[in-house]
């Protein structure tokens, strides 16, 4: 359904060059549902605007819904849904107003339009709003009408920009629930901006991390995390066993990252359930008792960490800011 290669994006303003994205691959096969998760200014939307012809590449090149990207525009605008970051309806417009104009100038007939409006209403919530001003419904209604919007023409390829950024939890929970029927029911290919681990985690088949114009990893969120970093584990100890404690940890097969803190030593392991008994045992021959323990899978900021050496907060805190137009 996508496939480019090398893809990269530069914008140059008052002297000022910023390499956005800097030569990504990306494939996503039939029927996946894949994110492409980052932190704020890492190249996700700007990637997007050039996956869905809103923006031309500066170099590199890829097939979108099986239309060439730079050759076939219009094949690929014609396949593809593109649902905005923040969405396009105009306020003062009519929920079913709305729909049928963008049925109509994806081409269908006024009737289509409107069969197509109704049908989507229903499977996305919206049904007895169409006579509602689109400035009058909620935050995760109007969600609810861009992806509508999205889908009018029925393709077969979705982007999503940043879905829920904005909506409350029970919001986002509703729409991840939509966007996974998408998939189940329809059977349509959807691609997602986030910057929300969570949502990654929760929605994704595979995960595409992207950090500073670069994908930096590529891999089901669980892959992700079990090839990354291993579980986290941490022990609590007497005081005076602590560093005793620390040396038996050391020496656990696959232990790493091992550090002391207060009365605890925390360490990473590839699989935190089977070291355990070994680590009991270790500990019981050399007499040191084990307060108390917890060990956590790891999480996809560990992932992020691991590879960039920042957590996902403080690269969107320190993160590059070009504000300057193309
Ligand atoms: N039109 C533009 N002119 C100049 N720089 C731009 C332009 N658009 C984007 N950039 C810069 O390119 C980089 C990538 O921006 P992009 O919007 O793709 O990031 P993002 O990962 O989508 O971030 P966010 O999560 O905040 O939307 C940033 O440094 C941004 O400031």
């Amino acid at each position: 359904m996508i496939k480019a290669r090398g893809l990269a994006r530069r914008f140059s303003a008052r002297g000022r060059t910023v390499e956005a994205v800097k030569g990504v691959d990306i494939d996503v096969a039939e029927g996946e549902l894949v994110g492409f998760l980052g932190p704020n200014g890492a190249g996700k939307t700007t990637t997007l605007r050039m996956l869905t012809t809103l923006l031309r590449p500066t170099a590199g090149e890829a097939t979108v819904g099986g239309c060439d990207l730079l050759a076939d525009p219009l094949g690929v605008r014609q396949r593809i849904g593109y649902v905005a970051q923040g969405g396009g309806t105009a306020p003062e417009c009519k929920v079913g107003e709305e729909m049928e104009l963008q049925g109509r100038l994806y081409g269908l007939s006024k009737a289509e339009a409107h069969r197509r409006g109704a049908e989507l209403a229903e499977q996305l919530d919206l049904a007895g709003l169409g006579q509602r001003l689109t400035k009058t419904l909620s935050g995760g209604q109007r969600r609810r009408l861009d992806i509508a919007l999205g889908l009018i023409h029925d393709p077969k390829l979705v982007f999503f920009d940043e879905p829920t950024t904005g909506l409350d939890p029970q919001s986002r929970a509703n729409l991840w629930e939509h966007i996974r029927r998408l998939r189940a029911e329809h059977g349509v290919t959807l691609f997602l901006t986030t910057h929300y681990l969570d949502e990654a985690d929760a929605l994704c088949d595979r995960i595409l991390v992207i950090d500073s114009g670069r994908i930096v990893a590529e891999g089901s969120p669980d892959a992700l995390k079990a090839r990354v970093s291993g579980d986290g584990v941490e022990i609590g100890l007497e005081p005076d066993s602590v560093t005793a404690a620390a040396e038996v940890v050391t020496a656990l097969d696959g232990a790493h990252d091992v550090s002391v803190v207060d009365g605890t030593v925390r360490f990473r392991v590839p699989r935190g359930d089977t070291a355990m008994p070994e680590l009991l045992r270790a500990l019981d021959a050399k007499d040191i008792p084990m307060l108390s323990m917890q060990v956590h899978r790891p999480t996809l900021d560990d992932v992020f960490l691991t590879l960039t050496g920042r957590t996902l907060r403080d690269a969107e805190e320190g993160g590059e800011v070009a504000t300057d137009a193309a």
